[in-house]
């Protein structure tokens, strides 16, 4: 433990004034607005630090830290894990919204009574809900709201646990979640850290709160602290963000004199057809991956239906081998660790020559740690049950192409490594059928990327993390960022509703890039197979939205 003011910000980093305030705050709330790229959660993860190295969370409290997209969640407890050290992190709770809810649930069940009563092995689905027996996401947050506002030992319990916590991307809170916050810290002497940007409110058609920075402010006496600098982006691109800015929030402009200089790239591209948009943007991409920019630095952001609008660019990069991860289907599933599990150990049976796959399996057993000599048991197990697989998938015999043939060996490979070790490997899977449910998803992801194109390896890496490129909705890439990005399809048709809500949607897209940023439109999107609804086949560019790419 150290004093506080020896702390020091982790990695060298030096944090302008604010944000050296809010990390070290001692016992008042605060609420930072600042901009995208100002390092807003990064303040959070160095206060992780600061709170749990000075012992102002003392053992055996934790942080409870609530963000609202499951990667961004993963990051900050990335962040904190490699900075802080596994020991201090152990009390670092980062949760999404959901999560919170879900484990709010678990704990304390029985306080559901009449018509919200739940069975100890109830399931959540994506649509229904079955009395008793299954919710849906949309029912956590309500559930665990009646449970916290009605029951004091709850509130009693929540307290006792949680001695500070952070709100990443405020500004996105809806009413039921911010009930939430004030049900079980309203009254509590926990330090609550708010980060949001009013700029960036994207979930406006999901409810979220008008004005909530600032009613949280109010509600909790927080401290407002801005933050001014952009550590993110090029000046080429935070100029354009400050002609946005300038639109959004003629207060929060920087002045200009902070943002020269030449580097970063933005460009715009039009195109007749989707087909030759496809193939250009294929052909961009390529020269990155040749210029030595990692896959996982490149996004393709599409505002809604990435399956349909990027459809075509994705058989061109398969045509191409170029992997690429549509986000959509698969980036929840791959912050499980049993679906981590399950690919890694098809990626050393695939001989897909992946030490770090390897590693990680092996970690899985010097994780168990029962008794040394549980775990060499154990390792020892598995080294031969993967010496096995391999043997079998090296056979002429075995067919790599088909699922059933992987089906197979994933459930022997499960079996060995027994099912209280797989429960253990994350809190939510001794509930219902959790685990059971994840393995079939895993599974079936694997399974259709193996469709594609037959090539175990190839599915792999359109499922890796690191190996390919990202398509994601706007949605999905709130918080993250990229080296290069490509807002795919700035058109009228896809950019509609309303323009204040679509230019938040647009700035947190063109927010995301450091140092390139392709904008695209085309003049003809063909209905593609499975579309439902609406889709119209002539497109207009949304110039509004292109001017700002821009210099006056
Ligand atoms: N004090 C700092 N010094 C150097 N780099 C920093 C600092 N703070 C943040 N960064 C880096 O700047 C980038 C943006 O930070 P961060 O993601 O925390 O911003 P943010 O405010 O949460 O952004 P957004 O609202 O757009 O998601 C990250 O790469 C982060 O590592």
């Amino acid at each position: 433990m150290i004093k506080p003011e020896l702390w020091r910000p982790v990695d060298g980093l030096v944090l302008e004034p604010n944000a050296m305030t809010a990390a070290t705050m001692s016992d008042e709330n605060v609420v930072v607005a600042a901009g995208p790229g100002a390092g807003k959660t990064e303040l959070l993860a160095q206060r992780a630090d600061f709170v749990l190295r000075t012992g102002q969370c003392r053992y055996p409290r934790r942080i409870l830290a609530v963000s609202f997209k499951v990667d961004a969640a993963r990051n900050l407890r990335e962040r904190v894990r490699t900075r802080s050290g596994p020991h201090l992190a152990s009390r670092f709770d980062s949760l999404t919204f959901h999560a919170f809810a879900k484990r709010l649930i678990d704990n304390y069940r029985p306080a559901l009574t009449g018509f919200n009563a739940l069975d100890p092995d109830y399931r959540i689905d994506p649509d229904t809900r079955v009395a008793r027996k299954q919710i849906t996401f949309r029912d956590l947050v309500p559930l665990a709201l009646e449970i916290v506002e009605t029951n004091v030992y709850v509130q009693e319990g929540i307290r006792q646990t949680y001695s500070h916590v952070f709100l990443d991307e405020f500004q996105d809170c809806t009413d039921q979640q911010y009930r939430l916050i004030q049900a079980a810290f309203g009254r509590s002497t926990a330090v609550l850290t708010a980060v949001g940007d009013t700029k960036q409110r994207i979930m406006v058609w999901a409810g979220a709160l008008e004005g909530v920075l600032q009613t949280f402010a109010e509600d909790f006496s927080a401290r407002p602290l801005p933050l001014y600098q952009n550590r993110r982006s090029a000046p080429r691109l935070r100029r354009m963000q400050n002609r946005m800015i300038a639109d959004m929030d003629p207060s929060a402009v920087s002045p200009v004199e902070d943002l020269t200089g030449d580097e970063g790239v933005i460009e715009v591209l039009s195109f007749d057809t989707e087909t030759d948009e496809a193939k250009s943007v294929a052909d961009i991409i390529e020269s990155w991956l040749k210029d030595g920019v990692p896959p996982h630095e490149i996004a393709v952001l599409v505002r809604q239906q990435p399956h349909l609008v990027a459809r075509s660019l994705g058989s061109e990069l398969i045509d191409r081998g170029i992997p690429f991860r549509n986000e959509q289907e698969s980036q929840d599933l791959t912050a499980e660790p049993a679906a981590a599990l399950i690919l890694n150990f098809i990626r050393v049976v695939a001989n897909d020559r992946r030490p770090f796959a390897y590693a990680e399996l092996i970690r899985l057993a010097n994780r168990l740690g029962a008794s040394e000599e549980d775990a060499a048991r154990f390792d020892s197990q598995l080294k031969r049950s993967l010496a096995a697989a391999r043997a079998q998938v090296r056979d002429q015999a075995f067919q790599m192409d088909q699922p059933a043939a992987w089906r197979g060996l994933v459930d022997e490979f499960l079996q060995m490594v027994s099912r209280p070790v797989l429960t253990a490997l994350s809190p939510g899977y001794q509930q219902g059928r959790r685990l059971d449910d994840l393995i079939e998803q895993t599974f079936g992801a694997f399974s259709r990327e193996l469709s594609v194109d037959g090539d175990p390896a190839q599915a792999l890496q359109r499922l890796s993390e690191t190996d390919a490129v990202r398509f994601l909705t706007i949605h999905k890439c709130k918080g993250l960022e990229f080296r290069n990005v490509i807002v795919l399809g700035v058109e009228r048709q896809l950019f509609w509703g309303n323009a204040a809500a679509t230019m938040s949607e647009f700035f947190v897209a063109v927010s995301r890039a450091k140092q390139h940023l392709v904008m695209t439109h085309a003049s003809h999107r063909e209905r593609p197979e499975g579309a439902t609804g609406r889709w119209d086949e002539h497109r207009e560019p949304y110039e509004q939205l292109l001017a700002f790419a821009h210099e006056d």
